[in-house]
């Protein structure tokens, strides 16, 4: 991303920016998408908006020396408390897609969580990045050998943990999406982890534009009432990975997940894309964090749009934040280069706020430093 994006702004300093170009270059359709949320979209406001209301104080000559952003997840170093959230369909955004979203985690040293609906199979953004940390999601299928058999294929694609989604026991609904009549995929992309028999190595087309093909029937996801803890538990037991259960904003979930054995939760509302009204993610943070007493580590995601709200976020008891959204942006705006341009920018934040708090990591950011102002 050197000089402009699209033609239609210099480079972008902040991540508000990113999103305008993304969305001068995005097909409308596809920006409603990216961007809507369930019902009347006010979970998708409030999740910006609890951040602006809370504020941050700083406290002052505690001679920190400056400040590294850097932690340690799920027993791995990551360089940034900052991680990226599974989002699908990224060739939707840029020709490489979920291919060009790694490079940039991989180069930034942080962990892109991969989304079971992604457009290039998992094998494939693995190979396309190496040195990637790379987490996979997965929603679990009633066909519970099938989501086995996936779990297993992201493991050997050298994925060090599974996302589990539990907020879907349906597909919210988008007023945006139905109102486009936007239900699936242009005929060229696929998602490409849903295939039964995905064939060997990677499918390199011929053509110009590049064919992900693997072969194979490709099956719908499925989002399924009926799961239950019992299938998270079976899943646990068939797979080694550590399991990140996605997803929970009730204290009483975040105590069952870990009866279940989880190793981190991700305190999610999915962005607003499915209940809507439930509150702001930062809002539910401190009784999760309450609820899970430091057992295991505990992740954010949505809103997050400055390196303060990476801030309020650990210092209510986060170890990580997650974007979604704002990747997307970068990708659209920039493919690889925008992806890292949204990394940098948060990279860049968060180390000026770390300091300017009297911080010299992430370890010392306290509840005491986070105020609510109204
Ligand atoms: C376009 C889009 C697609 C998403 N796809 C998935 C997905 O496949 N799996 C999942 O668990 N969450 C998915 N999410 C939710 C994100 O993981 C995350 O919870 C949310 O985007 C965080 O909010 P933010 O966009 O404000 O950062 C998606 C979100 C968006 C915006
Ligand atoms: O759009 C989403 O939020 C999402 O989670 C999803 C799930 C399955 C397929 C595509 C997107």
């Amino acid at each position: 991303m050197n000089g402009t994006m699209g033609g239609v702004a210099a480079e972008p300093w902040t991540l508000r920016e990113v999103e305008a170009a993304a969305r001068a270059r995005l097909d409308p359709v596809h920006y409603d998408y990216f961007a809507g949320g369930a019902g009347d979209e006010v979970t998708v406001r409030a999740n910006e908006a609890a951040f602006a209301r809370l504020g941050l104080l700083p406290r002052v000559l505690r001679g920190a020396g400056p400040a590294d952003p850097a932690i340690t997840l799920l027993g791995r170093p990551a360089a940034l408390p900052v991680v990226i959230a599974p989002t699908a369909f990224h060739r939707l955004a840029d020709p490489e897609g979920e291919r060009a979203t790694a490079r940039a985690a991989a180069a930034a040293g942080t962990v892109m969580i991969v989304s079971m609906a992604s457009t290039v199979a998992v094998e494939d953004v693995a190979a396309a990045a190496p040195g990637a940390r790379l987490w996979f999601q997965l929603y679990l299928q009633p066909d519970a050998d099938f989501t086995v058999r996936l779990a297993r294929r992201a493991a050997r694609a050298g994925c060090e943990a599974l996302v589990v989604t539990a907020d879907s026991p349906v597909f919210g609904r988008r007023e945006r999406d139905l109102r486009n009549g936007f239900h699936d995929l242009p005929g060229h992309l696929r998602c490409e982890n849903l295939r039964d028999d995905p064939g060997e190595g990677p499918g390199e087309g011929t053509g110009g534009e590049r064919d992900d093909d693997r072969g194979g029937p490709v099956r719908p996801i499925v989002m399924d009432p009926r799961l239950s803890w019992a299938d998270l538990d079976r899943l646990r037991a068939a797979t080694g990975l550590p399991i990140v259960l996605k997803g929970v904003t009730h204290p009483a979930d975040a105590r069952l997940a870990l009866e279940h054995g989880v190793a981190a939760i991700m305190v999610s509302n999915h962005g607003g894309r499915q209940l809507d009204t439930v509150p702001a993610a930062i809002d539910l943070l401190p009784d999760v964090a309450a609820a899970t007493g430091g057992a295991v580590p505990v992740l954010l995601d949505g809103g997050v749009r400055r390196g303060t709200d990476v801030l309020k976020a650990l210092a209510l008891g986060a170890t990580a934040v997650a974007v979604g959204r704002p990747v997307l942006w970068g990708l659209a705006a920039g493919g690889e280069a925008g992806v890292a341009r949204v990394l940098a920018l948060l990279r860049a934040e968060v180390e000026q706020a770390l300091t300017l708090c009297g911080c010299a990591s992430p370890a010392g950011l306290t509840p005491d430093l986070v105020r609510r102002t109204c």
